[in-house]
């Protein structure tokens, strides 16, 4: 087992630009962009850790957070070529979390299982420290950091995750990348600061332990932008990851491991993470703007597919000509990017591909009655799209009311303006559905995925 020093990661944030829905079915693709907002994982021995009946623990803290501390106990069990690693939270100790953390604790099975399953042992007795860029959250971030602390890029948010108001930039798949990599590289030799990360056993562990997670195999886009970046995105097959079956049945291990390292012959990984098709050109940013409304939008997957099945030709027809408009739009930004400096016709092209994917989305909102982009979102997109120097937007991902994502010129005014004139933005449409603030994130677009880091950044925090 190698003596391990500690070892950082961190792993980007997502914005699905084009395909939301789509990209659920492997005969279509998504346009994801990777943010520079990234989770940070930082894994460290834990010399001065208590004792636990089993004599190795885990303790899992997010110190941004109030009450952010989860402690675990591993087993490790061995029989005949299998290995039953068990992860339990503690939960009966006043100075630890009692809330379960299903994201950090799945994502321990997951890869404790893997790790005990190709011999690498559980080195237990860890402390792990997890640490999210500002934009995930868009509470204020006026308290304290810690004193130790106060030179960092983080901040304290100074409430309970739980009543944290997420961005929807996909923290939970960030998350999930950043911790499968900072155990492998804590408990491999191979990577260390300097060399590559194993990205395809990064991102097949991380499918897994995210799909368990959240109870559903969906189509992954965001965990393949954690680990690679931005990119035009085919999913996976999903039996590729429902094979694996329950943690607590035996064989699991085993069929873990099979899954993983891609052994299976008739389900080998399919997924395309096509990074070279998605470039932005440098005279474009990509804005995110986080929407204050009070609408929610529960079940939209669910009803979108339906009227799939049961318009099974309209809808055809209709994704049909949202792939076309995906497609093209890559191949606008690409060309745009290729002849930076030389561009003469502008960017109407582009203008026009982007209304026209919304257009298309709009007939999909009106015909499945799912509010992918609604009314408030439309008379906000329009707003933002007239102003000088905004190419265009959408409402990303899902679409609803929470979140667009606009693509603007470079030029410095552009962004100023947009801000001034989102200040104090109000509308309201026919469902009485109200925006009451907009505000521009922080973030923009950056191709790359999962990375080491310098460990001795996070002073202070672990
Ligand atoms: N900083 C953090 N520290 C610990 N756990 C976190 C942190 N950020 C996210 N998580 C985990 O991820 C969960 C949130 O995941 P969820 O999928 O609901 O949100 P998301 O991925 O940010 O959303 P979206 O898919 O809309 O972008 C939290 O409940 C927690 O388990
Ligand atoms: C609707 C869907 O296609 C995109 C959801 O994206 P987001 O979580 O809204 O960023 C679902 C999925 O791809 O898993």
């Amino acid at each position: 087992m190698p003596p391990q020093e500690a070892v950082a990661v961190s792993a980007p944030g997502k914005v699905l630009f084009a395909g939301g829905f789509l990209v659920l079915d492997r005969r279509h693709t998504g346009l994801v962009f990777g943010l520079d907002a990234r989770i940070h994982v930082h894994v460290k021995p834990w010399l001065e850790g208590p004792t636990t009946s089993t004599g190795s623990a885990i303790l899992v803290q997010s110190p941004q957070f109030r009450d952010a501390s989860w402690f675990y106990e591993i087993t490790e069990t061995k029989a005949h070529d299998h290995v039953a690693v068990g992860v339990r939270q503690v939960q009966d100790q006043p100075e630890y979390t009692q809330n379960a953390n299903k994201f950090v604790e799945t994502t321990l099975l997951y890869t404790l299982t893997y790790l005990a399953h190709v011999s690498k042992g559980v080195r237990a007795s860890l402390k792990v420290t997890i640490l999210a860029d500002d934009d995930y959250y868009s509470q204020s971030t006026e308290s304290p950091k810690p004193a130790a602390a106060s030179q960092s890029n983080f901040s304290s948010f100074g409430v309970k995750l739980s009543d944290a108001h997420k961005t929807g930039l996909g923290s939970s798949a960030a998350l999930v990348t950043s911790l499968v990599s900072a155990l492998l590289a804590f408990h491999t030799t191979e990577f260390g600061t300097e060399s590559a990360l194993p990205h395809r056993t990064i991102h097949n562990l991380a499918q897994a332990a995210h799909c368990a997670a959240q109870g559903k195999v969906g189509s992954g886009f965001d965990v393949a932008a954690a680990v690679y970046g931005s990119s035009l995105y085919r999913r996976f097959t999903p039996t590729i990851l429902e094979a694996v079956g329950e943690p607590t049945t035996p064989g699991f291990s085993e069929r873990l491991h099979r899954c993983v390292d891609d052994l299976e012959l008739d389900r080998k990984w399919d997924v395309e993470v096509a990074s070279q098709a998605v470039q932005i050109p440098e005279s474009l940013l990509l804005v995110m703007c986080d929407v204050d409304c009070g609408s929610e939008t529960p079940g939209m997957v669910r009803k979108v597919l339906q009227w799939r099945k049961d318009k099974a030709e309209e809808a055809d027809l209709l994704w049909n000509a949202l792939q076309q408009g995906t497609n093209e739009l890559c191949q606008e930004l690409q060309r745009l990017a290729q002849s930076e400096g030389i561009e003469v016709d502008g960017f109407n092209g582009l203008a026009d591909i982007i209304l026209t994917i919304r257009s298309l989305v709009r007939e999909m909102s009106a015909k499945s009655r799912v509010p992918v982009e609604p009314a408030v979102i439309t008379e906000l997109l329009d707003f933002c799209t007239s102003l000088p120097g905004v190419v265009g937007g959408v409402a990303p991902g899902a679409g609803g009311y929470d979140a667009v994502a606009l693509l603007v010129k470079n030029d410095g005014d552009t962004v100023q303006v947009l801000r001034e004139r989102l200040d104090g933005w109000k509308s309201r449409d026919d469902t009485g559905a109200q925006i009451g603030h907009v505000k521009l994130l922080g973030v923009k677009q950056e191709k790359g995925g999962v990375r080491m880091e310098e460990t001795g950044r996070y002073a202070g925090w672990v």
